[in-house]
């Protein structure tokens, strides 16, 4: 049967592994958006994992939501990812970077020109973000106008081509958690009357021009998705999820990006918080690779890869507390903690200090 330890073919690239480090921000970017030396080291201490999916990386200026997330934007940043992802393929790893825009998730002081945050719908979201230090509510965001669409479809464009020039093995869009796409596909934030809001169709379009876009410029086999189809986060919601879901995986059959990534349950909470939602009726509209995350332990991961109810699985915190996760997986042995306190900002003290069961002399 099937394991987490089989290697895996995903599009042109063999994983060692099903095992795959889940994006994560770490708000530890330096100046001009450019990745933090110390990343270097970080992401090439877990590169024994499967796959590594990068933290969430802006597209464009307007991008950004956070403080000091990295970019993938201009030619600085190109740079500072390239030295990356050659020490990932150093040690063996292989590496997608996931392109994200925080749309109505922002703040004016980080906007260019301290402008309001753009969003399909002026609707402020009943959230917070992470700039400045602290925590603040975020800001009311403007309607995006027709014509300036095709700019950030283009944007996702580019950064998937900066994304093969850095060095990258292929892209994951941000398509969940509330950000720009999930806003747009959601009725609960997108109330355009144009061709991208009111029906299923129409709010599902501005994804489906990104994948064509992105897979366009890089092709099918080095573009994933994430979606979270009942996530809460950041204040998405939507009157029929189970409907709209179904349309978007028809939609992305017809694309074929390489892999589905699917949150399932809220992020980084219940699973069952819609506990009706079936998850398992979106993967059987698909035929591409179908991974999961979301409070995954190891006994839950080997029952869904040997029930071949998923082909890849991602973990999140297990990989922020043990750069050496997929060795603990293997032995059966535990993470090491989480230092909550170093979670988000700040330097090596709870990004690449983290002991390995080596180190430790186990
Ligand atoms: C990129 C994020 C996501 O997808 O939820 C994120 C952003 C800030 C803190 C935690 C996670």
């Amino acid at each position: 049967t099937k394991s987490l330890f089989d290697t895996y073919r995903l599009g042109d690239i063999i994983l060692a592994n099903r095992i795959v480090m889940a994006p994560l921000t770490r708000n530890r970017a330096g100046a001009d958006l450019v990745p933090s030396p110390l990343a270097v080291e970080y992401y090439r201490q877990r590169a024994t994992a499967g796959l590594i999916i990068t933290e969430a990386t802006q597209i464009s200026a307007t991008a950004q939501g956070y403080q000091d997330t990295p970019g993938l934007f201009t030619q600085a940043q190109i740079e500072g990812w390239r030295k990356i992802t050659d020490a990932v393929h150093g040690a063996g790893g292989h590496i997608f970077v996931q392109l994200w825009h925080v749309g109505r998730v922002s703040l004016r002081s980080l906007q260019p020109d301290g402008a309001a945050p753009l969003a399909p719908s002026a609707l402020r979201a009943n959230t917070k973000t992470y700039a400045n230090n602290s925590f603040a509510e975020v800001d009311e965001p403007r309607a995006l106008t027709l014509d300036e669409i095709p700019g950030i479809v283009d944007d996702f464009r580019q950064a998937s081509a900066n994304a093969i020039l850095a060095g990258f093995d292929g892209v994951e869009i941000h398509g969940a958690n509330g950000y720009l796409i999930d806003q747009f596909l959601r009725d609960g934030a997108n109330k355009r009357t144009d061709a991208y809001g009111g029906s299923i169709e129409n709010r599902t379009r501005f994804l489906k021009e990104v994948l064509q876009a992105v897979i366009g410029e890089i092709g099918a086999a080095r573009t994933g998705l994430r979606l979270s189809p009942v996530t809460p986060a950041n204040d998405v919601t939507d009157s029929d999820p189970q409907a709209l879901f179904s349309h978007v995986m028809d939609v992305v059959e017809s694309l074929h990006p390489v892999y589905v990534h699917m949150i399932e349950g809220a992020t980084g909470g219940p699973r069952d918080i819609v506990p009706d939602f079936d998850f398992e009726a979106l993967r059987a509209r698909y035929s591409g690779a179908w991974m999961v995350n979301n409070g995954y332990d190891k006994a839950m991961a080997e029952e869904v890869v040997a029930a071949g109810k998923a082909d890849l699985v991602a973990f999140g915190k297990a990989f922020i507390s043990s750069p050496d996760a997929v060795e603990r997986l293997r032995r059966g042995v535990a993470f090491n903690e989480l230092d909550r306190d170093h979670l988000y900002g700040g330097g090596a003290k709870g990004y690449t200090d983290y002991p390995t069961l080596e180190n430790a002399g186990a």
